[in-house]
């Protein structure tokens, strides 16, 4: 685990924007993707909105995407090792970077044929608790003219497009980048969260 956790944060370092190819294992990726896909014939995910808990709206126009939190409280075995892998990294990345995070939200993500997120920051406007980014993505087969890439806008660089393939990990300080979801022409499924102090 330690070399992936390496890889995010040595990009992240370098580049502002940290990706490594296999933070999850393709089994564990693999796994989480099964029960994504159970949620979602069991309609537990639902449409997403924008803003925190006291200014919430449901705007397709901005994303389309439905979510399922994850919580340790389910006893899922799958939840259970991606908090494992977590909880790992956070240590590491304390212990490495001084960054103080102390808890962390993340919920799985599904958008349909058809949907995208466009351009925002993930911190909110009235709550700095959001600290970084982290999406890890479920799919397998992913190819460019499937879409749904992730751009991203750096203030001082150009921007960059990644392919949501199985088990890579995207990492990234929630203040700073705007970033949207291109659209996608295919079921594009991930894990989305955020590092909070
Ligand atoms: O899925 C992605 O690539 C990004 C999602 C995102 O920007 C968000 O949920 O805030
Ligand atoms: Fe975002």
């Amino acid at each position: 685990m330690q070399q992936s956790f390496d890889t995010l944060i040595n990009s992240f370092i370098e580049n502002k924007i940290g990706i490594s190819a296999n933070f999850l294992s393709l089994q564990l990726a693999g796994d989480l993707k099964e029960n994504l896909l159970q949620l979602h014939s069991g309609k537990s995910m639902l449409p997403a909105g924008t803003g925190n808990q006291q200014l919430v709206a449901h705007d397709k126009s901005v994303r389309g995407d439905v979510i399922y939190w994850l919580d340790k409280a389910h006893n899922n075995v799958h939840e259970n090792a991606f908090f494992e892998v977590m909880d790992a990294f956070i240590v590491y990345l304390n212990r490495s970077c001084y960054t103080g995070i102390t808890g962390y939200e993340f919920h799985y993500t599904l958008y349909e044929a058809g949907s995208f997120y466009k351009k925002h920051l993930d911190q909110f406007r009235n709550n700095d608790s959001r600290q970084y980014s982290m999406i890890i993505y479920l799919n397998s087969d992913w190819v460019p003219a499937d879409g749904g890439q992730l751009a991203i806008y750096p203030k001082d660089g150009d921007a960059q497009q990644i392919d949501p393939d199985s088990g890579k990990t995207v990492f990234f300080k929630s203040s700073e980048l705007e970033h949207e979801v291109l659209l996608t022409n295919k079921s594009r499924m991930s894990i989305t969260g955020w590092l909070k102090r």
